[in-house]
């Protein structure tokens, strides 16, 4: 059982050289850079509040259990435990889960699913019976959790046919080149290691952290101004930047112009 806990005892093991930095932490930079997750989601928690109020206050699960992300990442890094790699993973597969069931459109549910708080009781059914699979095969999670980015980017592929927003469609551009960026970055320390050996730069890893946890920033605020616009069209949604809208690098959030039951905008 104690094996569970211990330094290395998980199959998984990262790019970065182990103890480069410290006798106490396997992966010194990718322990550092889950940091960004403690940065973000406060201001995602603060940003993304009149939309949370207006339309569900379960929508700050989603950032609030990034937080807990951050920390888990953070402990699986430091001790490449497998106690720390379930909990890294099972802790994405719940936020996906809590994700799912707020924002994914209604019109795409399965026809037997009557209502969100059916879909919601079908992806907690789904959640548990995923979360007791992943003990069968550890390694093959990580892959299992990005399939669910390819989900998300053809649903979102879907919801925006139709839509000529120029500041959605940018927001989508950002995403989704984020994602990308993030994706490879992931691909390439699992799979082309030798090669930033080489050139004696073994951090994709941490660049991955700090990019998805972006992409996610950006990714989920176009999920949540697709739902508002869809489910709270009253409410006149509107996206911005903070901390301006006008700086290069920012965080998008959704201002709700609207309070009463006034037309759509997109
Ligand atoms: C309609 C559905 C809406 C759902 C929206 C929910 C969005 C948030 C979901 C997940 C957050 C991702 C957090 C990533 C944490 C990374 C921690 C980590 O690095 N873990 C690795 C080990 O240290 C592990 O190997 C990584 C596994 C892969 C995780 C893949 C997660 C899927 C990310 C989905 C991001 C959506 C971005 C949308 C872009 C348009
Ligand atoms: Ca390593
Ligand atoms: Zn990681």
């Amino acid at each position: 059982m104690a094996g569970i806990f211990a330094y290395e005892s998980s199959e998984v093991d990262w790019c970065e050289d182990n103890y480069q930095h410290s006798e106490n932490v396997v992966e010194y930079f990718n322990t550092m850079s889950s940091f960004v997750f403690f940065m973000v989601s406060p201001v995602m928690l603060y940003l993304l509040h009149p939309y949370a109020r207006e339309r569900n206050l379960a929508v700050h699960l989603v950032w609030f259990m990034m937080i807990f992300v951050g920390l888990f990442s953070m402990y699986f890094h430091m001790t490449l435990s497998f106690v720390g790699q379930m909990l890294d993973e099972l802790s994405i597969l719940w936020v996906l889960a809590v994700g799912y069931s707020l924002w994914f459109p209604r019109r795409y549910f399965p026809s037997f699913v009557k209502d969100r708080s059916s879909f919601s009781k079908m992806v907690l059914l789904i959640t548990v019976v995923s979360t007791l699979s992943s003990f069968v095969k550890p390694t093959a999670n990580a892959y299992a959790l990005n399939f669910f980015a390819l989900h998300i980017l053809y649903s979102l592929g879907l919801e925006l046919r139709s839509c000529t927003d120029q500041r959605v469609r940018r927001l989508a551009c950002t995403s989704i080149g984020l994602w990308v960026l993030a994706i490879s970055c992931w691909i390439s320390d699992r799979f082309g290691c030798s090669f930033w050996q080489k050139l004696n730069f073994c951090y994709m890893h941490s660049i991955w952290h700090i990019l998805i946890v972006v992409a996610t920033a950006y990714g989920s605020t176009l999920i949540a101004y697709l739902d508002a616009y869809n489910e709270i069209p009253y409410s006149l949604p509107h996206l911005q930047y903070w901390p301006s809208d006008s700086w290069v690098v920012g965080l998008p959030y959704i201002v709700l112009k609207g309070t009463s039951k006034t037309q759509k905008s997109c």
